[in-house]
């Protein structure tokens, strides 16, 4: 069950990414660098993780008009990620684009609301749905007919998504062990709950990497699952 977990390597420093993906990789599925690292180390900084030999799934959310995100896309594709994500809120037409620019073995999926947000920051954004679990149903199903492979929710809402699109993949962030500091995250759960709510795949950052101890904890989240 450990190779449901994508450990996020969020940091901008190279030598501590290495370390930290060498650390934990025996104990977790794949490695999650996101923009945080793309920003500081480009493509290069992710062969270089990638050569560690774990799935690596490239997370840089994209959202933008069609053309430039299918563009950013096929720019990428040499690196060849296991998944890589696009923001749903982008619509039909660039997600329809951005799969059809990734490669093959690449799954596409779309964020639905970030689990940093509530209810609250929905209505601040002008979402006239301000109900997440609403929310996150409407964009499953957009990108379901947009073609991708699967989408990010918070284990909270991912019963009801796997129920709109049972071969759907299902990232899950936002994960806490019973206890764990929850920081920036307003929609969490535990990773056990999380794979028993449907989830395909677990993000887990800062309980893994700003532990004392990150291999232990590493080991312990799987031993839970
Ligand atoms: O796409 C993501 O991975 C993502 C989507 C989302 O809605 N919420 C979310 O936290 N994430 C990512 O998941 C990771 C969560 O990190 P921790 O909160 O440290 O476990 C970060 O790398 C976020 O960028």
């Amino acid at each position: 069950m450990s190779s449901r977990i994508f450990v996020a390597i969020d940091t901008p420093d190279l030598a501590r990414a290495k370390a930290l993906a060498e650390r934990v990789h025996t104990h977790v599925g794949g490695l999650k660098l996101g923009l945080e690292f793309f920003a500081a180390h480009g493509q290069a900084g992710v062969r270089e993780i990638a050569a560690i030999g774990l799935p690596i799934f490239l997370d840089l959310k994209l959202h933008d008009i069609p053309n430039t995100v299918a563009s950013a896309v096929q720019a990428l594709s040499s690196l060849k990620p296991a998944i890589l994500t696009v923001h749903a809120a982008g619509g039909r037409a660039m997600m329809e684009d951005a799969k059809a620019a990734a490669p093959p073995g690449t799954k596409v999926v779309a964020v639905t609301v970030l689990t940093s947000l509530d209810g609250g920051d929905l209505a601040d954004i002008g979402v006239g749905q301000p109900d997440p679990h609403a929310q996150v149903e409407r964009l499953t199903a957009l990108a379901r007919d947009a073609g991708l492979d699967g989408v990010v929710c918070s284990g909270n809402e991912v019963a009801a998504a796997r129920k709109l699109w049972p071969k759907g993949y299902f990232v899950v962030p936002g994960v806490r062990p019973e206890g764990g500091a929850v920081g920036d995250q307003k929609r969490t759960i535990t990773p056990r709950q999380a794979l028993d709510n449907g989830a395909s795949v677990l993000v887990i950052g800062r309980p893994i990497t700003k532990a004392e101890d990150p291999d232990a904890a590493a080991r312990a989240i799987a031993a839970t699952l």
